[in-house]
């Protein structure tokens, strides 16, 4: 691949109040940080505007609070949506980079079950899912709080933000960090995947 051409990344996410916004934000942040990389920032809300971008990405980010153990309904009506806009008319998003997060009230929360319903809506797509590719970060007596992935989750990003704290608050910094991780690692990547590309071309 030209050296100079970007790659684009998109991080199409919901979040009721906030606090799934800021871990999206630093997905968002993260690839940022490869150089080449274009990242467009969606809401579900937004999603109908769009649909031709997100063909147009490398890789495509997905995230969601987990509500009721599963993603919330707002970004399942995305999810949905898609079957008409990108299976139905072909497999549009096949053989693009997909990854997810996802953010809850509870240490658990039952995020696991939202981060498998993610990456089996990308493998409806066709897509390859990276993975988060950091060790459990708080598992013993020397780990703390403030470790990276300090869920241990292995699928994807993981937040955790107390109910009774604003999206100005929580979720807290090493779990934005941990988002930042999955956002860098997806464009790094896309970009290798992309270069590789051309080169069998
Ligand atoms: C309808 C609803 C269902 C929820 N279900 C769960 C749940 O299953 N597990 C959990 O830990 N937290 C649950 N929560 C808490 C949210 O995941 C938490 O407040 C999260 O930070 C909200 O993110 P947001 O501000 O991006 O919407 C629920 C909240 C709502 C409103």
């Amino acid at each position: 691949m030209n050296p100079d051409e970007s790659i684009r990344i998109a991080v199409v996410h919901h979040s009721g109040y906030g606090h799934t916004a800021r871990q999206a934000q630093a997905v968002a942040d993260g690839a940022a940080q490869v150089k080449g990389t274009d990242v467009l920032l969606v809401k579900v809300e937004d999603i109908e505007q769009h649909w031709d971008a997100l063909e147009r990405c490398e890789a495509i980010i997905f995230g969601a609070p987990t509500y009721m153990g599963s993603a919330s309904a707002q970004f399942k009506t995305f999810m949905d949506a898609t079957s008409r806009t990108v299976f139905a008319k072909g497999g549009l998003w096949r053989d693009k980079l997909a990854a997810g997060f996802t953010n809850s009230a509870s240490r658990s929360g039952d995020k696991l079950a939202t981060l498998q319903q993610l990456s089996i809506f990308a493998a409806q797509h066709g897509m390859h899912w990276v993975n988060l590719a950091l060790p459990p970060g708080h598992n013993n007596s020397k780990s703390t709080e403030d470790t990276l992935n300090r869920h241990g989750f292995f699928l994807g990003a993981a937040a955790q933000s107390n109910a009774d704290e604003s999206a100005e608050t929580a979720p807290p910094p090493a779990d934005l960090l941990t988002a930042e991780h999955l956002g860098k690692r997806v464009a790094s990547l896309a970009r290798q995947l992309s270069a590789g590309r051309h080169a069998v071309a």
